[in-house]
């Protein structure tokens, strides 16, 4: 497979890392330090169209390419972790509305959450259903006006500032994974309870909170207006989504990487930069290494996402690859840098604060290998 960066990629990508290196990148230590969060982005990224990238233009969304979304995620993520991941929280909103939605719901939701006026948030995972979502116990009772939905919602990024909710719910408990729904929750809705925000040991501006529901929705809110369709549509979503992963962990990975590279030449011992000394120039040569490889598992399934194909399995090993390969990556530059690259002083114990969640978050490692070993072994 050939995998293709255009020119008007590769224009939008420079574009968009010039205003993540000036807008976004400067506020990212102080966002970690004080677990500010990364919503104080929301009108800079929604001016320069970021909220709808991941949108085709009939519902105002950019209409970016596949591979122009990676890259923006990338940059994005290479600037401030949390604030990427706030962002693509945002794209698994949009996402199960664009895959799943009527057309009336697309147009209804999409145009306010393209341009940023609205912010989403993407409820799946539950205190007991986490890799096995199919388990799930959130139900969804049919009542005259719609659906009362009960259960609790866990790790739910941007929850206390959303504006609406997908959230996920049985609405028929005998039938597994085909017995699972999708429905819009207006957050500011009657019985939507959102507790703190977790306090987590990276992407602390990324905040992730437990959702308590007991609330009525209205029928026209049940996505796709059918029933049980809910499940595959998570799927495909969380198809996207891992993409969007891989692309963070490169970027975080990136900025790591750019940093050692610097102190390697700068940083001296005995009047030689450390970078003259083999041991150090072995671990560059693996860092790049898996960089590359990273960024290539990640460009070839957004270049398949392009293409209307199925990518589960190029998505599963991007997200494998890149988040993997970013706790490596991230954990050599800290020791490059040695006792500096320890304090607080520097980015890069942030770094791999940041990354570490990529193994656990939109499906563990272990998911991954699950989704890749399937298919290898059944075709
Ligand atoms: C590991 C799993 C993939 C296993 O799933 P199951 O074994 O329970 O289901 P399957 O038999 O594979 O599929 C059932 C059904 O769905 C269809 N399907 C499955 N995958 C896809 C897909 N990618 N695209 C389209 N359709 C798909 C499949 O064909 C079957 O259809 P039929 O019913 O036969 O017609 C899964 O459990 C899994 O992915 N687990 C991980 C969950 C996860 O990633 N959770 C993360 C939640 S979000 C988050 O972490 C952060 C959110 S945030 O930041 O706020």
């Amino acid at each position: 497979m050939n995998i293709t960066i255009t020119e008007d990629d590769r224009g939008l990508s420079d574009a968009l890392n010039r205003f993540c290196q000036d807008v976004i990148a400067p506020k990212a230590a102080d966002i970690d330090e004080g677990s500010l969060s990364a919503t104080c982005h929301r009108q800079a990224l929604s001016d320069i169209g970021i909220m709808g990238m991941n949108l085709p233009g009939a519902y105002s969304g950019t209409g970016a390419s596949a591979v122009a979304l990676y890259l923006a995620v990338e940059n994005l993520a290479g600037a401030c972790g949390s604030t990427a991941s706030m962002v693509t929280a945002h794209f698994l909103a949009t996402d199960s509305i664009l895959l799943g939605g009527t057309e009336e719901q697309k147009q209804a939701w999409l145009p306010d959450a393209a341009s940023g006026r609205t912010l989403g948030a993407f409820a799946l995972t539950e205190p007991s259903a986490g890799s096995n979502p199919a388990a799930m116990r959130t139900f969804a009772e049919k009542t005259a006006a719609g659906y009362r939905l009960r259960g609790v919602k866990h790790f739910i990024s941007n929850a206390a500032e959303a504006d609406f909710l997908i959230v996920y719910a049985k609405t028929d408990k005998s039938a597994g994974h085909r017995g699972i729904s999708a429905f819009i929750v207006d957050r500011h809705s009657a019985g939507v309870t959102v507790a703190s925000p977790e306090r987590t040991m990276g992407l602390k501006g990324g905040h992730v909170f437990e959702v308590a529901l007991d609330c009525e929705v209205p029928a026209e809110n049940l996505l796709g207006g059918v029933e049980g369709t809910g499940f595959r549509t998570a799927m495909q979503v969380l198809d996207n989504g891992r993409v969007e992963i891989a692309a963070s962990c490169t970027g975080i990975a990136r900025a790591a990487y750019e940093a050692a590279l610097f102190w390697a030449n700068t940083r001296e011992v005995n009047n030689h930069p450390i970078g003259e000394f083999q041991g150090l120039q072995w671990m560059i040569a693996d860092m790049a290494t898996d960089l590359e490889a990273a960024r290539m598992f990640g460009l070839k399934a957004a270049t398949k996402r392009e293409a209307g194909e199925r990518f589960s399995v190029e998505s599963a090993m991007a997200k494998l690859y890149a988040s993997e390969a970013a706790g490596r990556i991230t954990d050599k530059a800290l020791q490059i840098h040695g006792g500096y690259g320890y304090t607080r002083e520097m980015p890069l114990e942030r770094y791999v604060r940041d990354v570490r969640i990529m193994r656990i978050y939109e499906g563990s490692s272990e998911v991954q290998r699950n989704i890749i070993a399937r298919t290898a072994l059944n075709g």
